[in-house]
C-alpha cells in the first residue's frame, strides 16, 4: 500500500510510521507543516526507512491549502490515509474557536473529499476522549470505563471540532460504498518509542506525564496538581494513561480491520486509571528525585475520571498491549526528556 500519513512529523505520528518502516513494506508519504512537527523526527524516520530498505516521502504542506492538496491526492495513488494533522490545545481552542474548527473539522472534512475523488479506500482518524466530555456518573458508569455508545458531549471546542470529524466520516461512508474508516478515540497518550529514536518533543507541554518528566529533570522548579477535592480515592483526577507504542499498534491493527470489516469508532485505552497522585508517585520512583509539587485550584473543564471501556477494540481488532505499566510509560517519558 501506499499510504498518506498527516501530522507525520508529530510525537503520535511519527511513532506510528516508525512501526510502519520497521514491520511492513508500505509505500509512506509524510504530510506535515511542522507547525508543532519536528524536521529533526522526520529525519530520523528518514535512517529509519533506508535501515529497513522501504520507500518514505516528506511533504511540507499545509492541509488548508485546499488546491495544492487537491493536486497532491491526485498525483500520487495512497491506497489509505492516517490523519494526525490537527491543533489540539484545548484551552487554546475555547479562546480560539475556530483554529479548531478550520484546522481540525474543514481542513479534515477537505481532505475526506480528496480521498473519495482518489480513489482511497481506507481512512483512520484521530479522535480523542475529549468527544465525551464531562460524563454524567448518573447515566455512565466511570469505574468501568466509557462505551463507544455512551453519549458524546464535548465541552470545548477541540472535542467538538474531532466529534464533527467523525460525523463527516460517518455521512461519507454511508454515501460513498468504497470509503470506510475507524475513527480512533484515544484516552491519555504518554510515553515514548523504547528504543529512544523518537518521543514527544511539544514546547510548552501541558500534559502531566511529561510535566512530571520535565520536573523530574530539573527543567522546571516544580511542578502542580490541578486539585486534590476530586471524588476520587486520593482526591486527584484520575485518567487512562496509553503507552503511545501500543497506540501506534492500534493504528496497523485498524488498517488490516478495515480490510473486511465495515467502519467503526473505537476507544483506544486500557481501561484503568491512575491518578495524579500516583502518576507523580511513580515518576519519583523511576527517576530517584523527590522533586517539589504545590496543590493548585482544579483546572477548568477538567473532568474527575475518564477511563475507557476497551473491550470493543480488543474483541473485534487483535490489538494486544504490550506496555500497560505506568512505570514503562513514565520510564520512556523520562528517558526521552533526558535527550532533549
Ligand atoms: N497527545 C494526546 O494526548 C492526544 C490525545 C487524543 C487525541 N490526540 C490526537 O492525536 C493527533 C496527533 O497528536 P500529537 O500529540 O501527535 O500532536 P503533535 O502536535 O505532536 O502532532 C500534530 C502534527 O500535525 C501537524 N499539523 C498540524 N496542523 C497541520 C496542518 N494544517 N497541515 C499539516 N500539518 C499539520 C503538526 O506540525 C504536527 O506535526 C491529533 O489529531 C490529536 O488531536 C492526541
Ligand atoms: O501539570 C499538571 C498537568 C495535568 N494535571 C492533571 O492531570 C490530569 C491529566 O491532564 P493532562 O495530562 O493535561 O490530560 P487531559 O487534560 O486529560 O487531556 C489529554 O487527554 C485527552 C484524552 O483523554 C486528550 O483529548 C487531550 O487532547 C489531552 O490534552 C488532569 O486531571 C489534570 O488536571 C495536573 O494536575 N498537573
Amino acid at each position: 500500500m501506499h499510504i498518506l500519513v498527516t501530522g507525520g512529523a508529530g510525537y503520535i505520528g511519527s511513532h506510528i510510521v516508525k512501526l510502519l518502516l520497521e514491520n511492513s513494506n508500505h509505500k509512506i508519504t509524510i504530510l506535515d507543516n511542522l507547525v508543532t512537527g519536528f524536521q529533526a523526527t522526520i529525519d530520523t524516520l528518514t535512517v529509519i526507512a533506508k535501515e529497513n530498505n522501504v520507500t518514505l516521502n516528506f511533504m511540507e504542506e499545509d492541509l488548508s491549502d485546499f488546491s495544492k492538496i487537491e493536486n497532491i491526492m491526485h498525483e500520487n495513488q495512497f491506497d489509505a490515509i492516517i490523519h494526525f494533522a490537527a491543533s489540539l490545545v484545548v484551552p487554546e481552542s475555547v479562546e480560539n474557536p475556530l483554529k479548531y474548527y478550520l484546522n481540525n473539522t474543514a481542513n479534515t472534512a477537505n481532505l475526506i473529499k480528496c480521498a473519495t475523488e482518489n480513489g482511497v479506500k481506507k481512512f483512520i482518524f484521530s479522535s480523542t476522549a475529549a468527544t465525551y466530555g464531562e460524563p454524567d456518573a448518573t447515566v455512565v458508569n466511570l469505574e468501568t470505563g466509557l462505551k463507544e455508545s455512551d453519549p458524546t458531549d464535548p465541552i470545548n471546542p477541540y472535542g467538538m471540532s474531532k466529534l464533527m470529524s467523525e460525523r463527516v466520516l460517518k455521512d461519507t461512508a454511508f454515501a460513498y460504498d468504497d470509503f470506510k474508516y475507524a475513527a480512533l478515540r484515544y484516552f491519555n497518550v504518554a510515553g515514548s518509542d523504547p528504543d529512544g529514536r523518537i518521543g514527544q518533543s511539544t514546547k510548552n507541554a501541558t500534559l502531566l506525564i511529561k510535566v512530571a518528566a520535565e520536573t523530574a529533570i530539573g527543567k522546571r522548579e516544580k511542578m502542580y496538581i490541578f486539585g486534590d477535592d476530586y471524588p476520587t480515592h486520593d482526591g486527584t483526577g484520575i485518567r487512562d494513561y496509553i503507552h503511545v507504542v501500543d497506540l501506534a499498534q492500534a493504528h496497523i491493527e485498524a488498517l488490516e480491520y478495515l480490510e473486511d470489516h465495515d467502519s467503526d469508532v473505537f476507544n483506544v485505552g486500557y481501561s484503568r486509571g491512575f491518578s495524579v497522585k500516583e502518576v507523580i508517585d511513580t515518576m519519583k520512583k523511576v527517576s530517584g528525585i523527590d522533586f517539589t509539587v504545590e496543590i493548585k485550584e482544579r483546572r477548568a473543564g477538567d473532568p474527575a475520571i475518564l477511563i475507557s471501556d476497551n473491550t470493543k477494540i480488543k474483541n473485534t481488532m487483535h490489538w494486544q498491549p504490550r506496555y500497560d505499566d505506568l512505570e514503562v510509560i513514565c520510564k520512556t517519558t523520562l528517558e526521552w526528556e533526558k535527550k532533549i
